[in-house]
């Protein structure tokens, strides 16, 4: 993060009630708000969706809910955060217009590595009744197609050797049950806030995976007693730059080491079970449901997938974010497209959802001019989104002879993507849990078999026909034509005249 300019005032609570009248603060006493919840993964996105919402409960009066904050892995954000007494700033961006707010809901925040103990004592305290995440859909080392939890990592097995002193979120959670259920107390809830499909049997799997591994009686126990309930979240968040950075600092005259940017949209749909009590979100519009599927099927197929289609194919064109990638026609054109053409008429009904009127709203949203979100950002993790996002709909295509050329397109863009650079020979930044896909894809150049043959990504659509024929058409026309204008010649013909 670079330096704020000069002239601004630093943000703790000894200076909230001098910053400017336009940012609105927490009007309640930060002092006697009790932590509640325990939140692992304190990334932008739990800032700019969670701890809003439970920052407004708190305004409500609710202040049962404050937030003990848990990094795992990342030190930096603690020491800002705990030089600004757990303060931040959120700003939302519409297209006319900032309104930032302070936001107060973090109690406490806690780098693991540095005091486990302080982190266990947390969890096994009788105040925490929520244990909430964000630790990236590949966090929960789920294989989409086995749904099963994958313990070889080196750090899984020194937790199991070692359950006194964890390194991984499992660890933590078994570990703090464990204390819980051996001093007679209930166990805590955990909230799965990631973005993956049925997150809250997702987190179940992983943590009655490991706790079995460790102790079967436990497992067992927390099978039994703990709730797991999954959510749909959204709220498109960008890394914050340091041009954000002082951006905010500009904008607002307070000086916030790490503000978050976001989007003013945001929605947060729970499964309505949990274990041992639960804030009454519904008051600051948490909707609160029997079954959260279709929420979450409708938001990662049309959003999640619209955003990993359009981040490799932007890439490779040189766009860098999401305001000049929807300013350009053609991109525009093929993510509205890919959305009502091919991925819309699938969906299931959704309950009081109007599914045209989400994806007009969902166009605006990733039309906002004033929003830069990094198309790096929407490509980090593709083995495991290209499963997740895309291939449910290409799979329901097939089997209801409905088109999905563009969907192909989209998987190819990402094989594309991994061989590592773009056409004009620039690195591309591929963050993931496969490193070992890029020597696959550089090898295989313009064949896509070797890649569509590794079935925990693909499973066995990679060898169908007709998903790898149309898949291999569109590798080799981007190589040939590059994205932008085989999205247009797909857009005006359909794939069959590509070749
Ligand atoms: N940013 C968004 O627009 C957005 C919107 C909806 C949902 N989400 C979900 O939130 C997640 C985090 O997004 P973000 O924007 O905050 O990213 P981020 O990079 O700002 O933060 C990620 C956080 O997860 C932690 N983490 C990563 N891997 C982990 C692991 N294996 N174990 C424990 N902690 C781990 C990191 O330390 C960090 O605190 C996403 O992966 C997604 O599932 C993000
Ligand atoms: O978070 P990921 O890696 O699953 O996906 C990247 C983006 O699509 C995602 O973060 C969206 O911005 C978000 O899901 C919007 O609510």
């Amino acid at each position: 993060m670079t330096h704020a300019p000069a002239r601004t005032l630093a943000l703790n609570d000894q200076t909230l009630d001098q910053l400017p009248s336009h940012i609105s603060t927490p009007d309640y006493d930060r002092g006697a708000l009790r932590p509640g919840i325990v939140h692992i993964g304190v990334g932008g996105f739990h800032r700019a969706h969670q701890a809003v919402y439970l920052d407004e409960l708190a305004r409500l009066g609710e202040t049962g809910w404050g937030v003990v904050g848990v990094g795992l892995h990342s030190r930096e954000i603690g020491e800002v955060l705990e030089a600004q007494d757990r303060l931040y700033l959120v700003v939302e961006r519409a297209p006319d217009g900032d309104e930032a707010r302070v936001v107060g809901a973090m109690t406490r925040y806690l780098y693991a590595p540095d005091d486990p103990e302080a982190v266990l004592a947390a969890l096994a305290d009788e105040s925490t009744r929520v244990v909430s995440l964000t630790i990236t859909g590949t966090g929960y080392r789920i294989d989409a197609h086995s749904g099963e939890f994958d313990a070889d990592d080196i750090h899984i097995e020194r937790d199991l050797e070692d359950p006194g002193n964890p390194d991984t979120v499992f660890g933590y959670l078994v570990e703090g049950l464990c204390r819980r259920r051996d001093a007679g107390l209930p166990p805590f809830t955990v909230l799965s806030c990631d973005n993956m499909q049925n997150n809250g049997a997702a987190a179940r799997t992983a943590v009655v995976s490991f706790a079995r591994l460790r102790d079967g009686e436990l497992a067992d126990w927390i099978d039994e007693h703990v709730a797991f309930p999954s959510s749909m979240v959204d709220r498109i968040t960008p890394s914050t730059s340091p041009e954000d950075r002082d951006a905010v600092a500009a904008h607002t005259g307070v000086d916030d080491g790490w503000p978050v940017v976001t989007e003013p949209f945001r929605q947060w749909v729970v499964e309505d079970s949990f274990c041992n009590g639960r804030p009454p979100l519904e008051r600051v519009g948490v909707q609160f449901v029997d079954d959260v599927r279709p929420y979450e099927i409708l938001k990662t197929r049309l959003l999640n997938a619209g955003h990993t289609a359009i981040g490799y194919l932007g890439y490779l064109a040189g766009l860098r974010t999401t305001d000049e990638l929807m300013a350009d026609p053609v991109f525009c054109a093929f993510i509205t497209r890919l959305m009502a053409d091919e991925i819309a008429p699938l969906l299931p009904p959704v309950p009081g959802v109007d599914i045209e009127a989400y994806q007009v709203t969902l166009l605006e949203r990733l039309s906002n001019p004033r929003m830069a979100d990094q198309l790096a950002r929407l490509g980090r993790r593709g083995s495991s989104k290209i499963p997740s996002y895309l291939l449910p709909s290409v799979r329901e295509a097939i089997d209801q002879g409905r088109p999905y050329d563009l969907l192909c397109l989209a998987v190819a863009g990402w094989l594309r993507y991994i061989r590592g650079h773009d056409y004009a020979g620039e690195e591309v930044p591929i963050e993931g849990p496969r490193p070992d896909l890029v020597p696959i894809a550089r090898e295989a150049g313009i064949d896509p078999g070797p890649l569509l043959s590794e079935m925990s990504i693909f499973d066995h659509i990679g060898r169908d026909p007709r998903f790898a024929e149309p898949v291999r058409l569109a590798l080799e026309a981007l190589e040939r034509e590059g994205p932008r204008e085989v999205i247009e010649r797909y857009l005006a013909t359909g794939q069959q005249d590509a070749a």
